[in-house]
């Protein structure tokens, strides 16, 4: 199966599963051959140069993923515990980075649920920050770790400007999972470079929206950049010839921005044809996720995934639906008629989610079947 042939054009489980395009792969023959180990490649170096002035950082680190990227980065932030990291109760960093933070940083985490329903505001922070004030009873907040977009919503600048304030005035580092940042800056047009100065450091993927087939940055100070690498090497990370995928990022970067645009307008096509038929939403549309309203909605996932699988050759995991630059229309026109099909049926054969399901962003079991392999 070829690069163009493989099927993405039906693909909203996530976009992680986006593949390279013939264009990347072309470029990835003009890749340096260096042991990156070494910091010798110089493909990579220069993916590392480019992130360093896009985003206005010292230093940078290209990582096999995103996981890795966000736990090297959070641990070099740590030092001496007892502490606790602060993030949103859906946090990646929290839910599904395998307990990361317990083992490798050895971290309390401390998720709060934002009494708007959408992202953490100062408020938020205030009242469940952990002063380091000497009582032996706490762990106190090292990290403020926020993560946008997450589930698609964006976090506005100036929120995340004063939750910024309010950490550098209390001796708090400012991490971002920046997975999607891209999608937050296709939405705002806020420069990537202004997110970034309110925090000490960056993870940002390439191998999700921008459809790289691997690979995270971690952007900061030289300092912490050093002690992260070390991280990186200490728990497998290291990268021999990084350049045939550093180039493939730089690709992605340079060419695949501006594609994003596209992906968030199927999304909202998407969130607004089900507004209309009363499909209720988790939460807004602001970028490239609809999330659908099991329980609002009695909404059988795993039965969804299955109509969408045989009836209309359609890969979705659950309730999540993620749009990308591979989709087609078509794909997104027989998404819509799912949904509503669906929808309609459990309106008359109401579902109850099953505990273990009803908090995930998708249904894994389902999504195991969603297609053949
Ligand atoms: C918000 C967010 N952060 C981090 C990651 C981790 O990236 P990776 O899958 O490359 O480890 C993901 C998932 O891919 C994600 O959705
Ligand atoms: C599943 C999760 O780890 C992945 N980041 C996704 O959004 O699909």
């Amino acid at each position: 199966m070829t690069v163009d042939q493989y099927a993405t054009h039906n693909e909203f489980r996530s976009d992680t599963f986006t593949v390279p395009t013939k264009s990347m792969l072309e470029a990835s023959l003009q890749a340096t051959y260096g042991d990156s180990v070494y910091q010798e490649d110089a493909t990579t170096l220069l993916l590392e140069q480019k992130m360093c002035q896009l985003t206005g950082k010292d230093a940078a680190l290209f990582c096999v993923s995103g996981t890795l990227s966000n736990q090297i980065g959070l641990r070099a932030n740590l030092y001496q515990p007892p502490y606790s990291i602060l993030c949103d109760h859906r946090a990646h960093v929290f839910l599904h980075e395998a307990g990361g933070l317990a083992t490798l940083s050895q971290a309390m985490v401390h998720p709060v649920i934002p009494a708007n329903g959408n992202y953490l505001t100062l408020e938020d922070i205030r009242d469940n920050v952990t002063a380091d004030d000497g009582d032996i009873h706490a762990a106190p907040t090292k990290i403020i770790s926020l993560e946008n977009t997450l589930h698609g919503i964006v976090t506005p600048i100036d929120e995340i400007a004063r939750i910024a304030l309010f950490a550098r005035a209390n001796n708090i580092i400012m991490h971002l999972d920046g997975a999607r940042l891209w999608n937050a800056l296709a939405a705002t047009g806020v420069s990537i470079k202004e997110y970034c100065s309110h925090f000490d450091s960056v993870s940002l993927c390439l191998s999700k929206s921008l459809g790289a087939p691997m690979g995270s940055i971690l952007v900061g100070p030289a300092k912490f950049i050093a002690k992260a690498n070390h991280f990186k090497k200490q728990n497998g990370g290291g990268i021999r010839q990084a350049g045939i995928m550093a180039a493939m990022a730089i690709h992605a970067v340079e060419h695949n921005f501006s594609k994003l645009a596209y992906s968030h307008a199927l999304a909202k096509q998407v969130g607004d044809f089900c507004i209309s038929h009363g499909i209720k939403l988790e939460s807004p549309v602001d970028s490239s996720f609809v999330f659908l309203d099991l329980k609002a909605n009695k909404l059988d996932d795993a039965r969804l995934v299955r109509i969408a699988r045989e009836k209309y050759n359609l890969k979705l995991m659950g309730g999540r639906l993620a749009f990308h630059f591979q989709l087609s229309q078509h794909s997104v026109d027989a998404l819509k008629q799912c949904l509503l099909e669906c929808f309609e049926y459990n309106q008359e054969h109401p579902h109850v989610p099953s505990m273990k399901n009803n908090k995930k962003m998708y249904n894994f079991d389902a999504m195991k079947g969603a297609v053949e392999v």
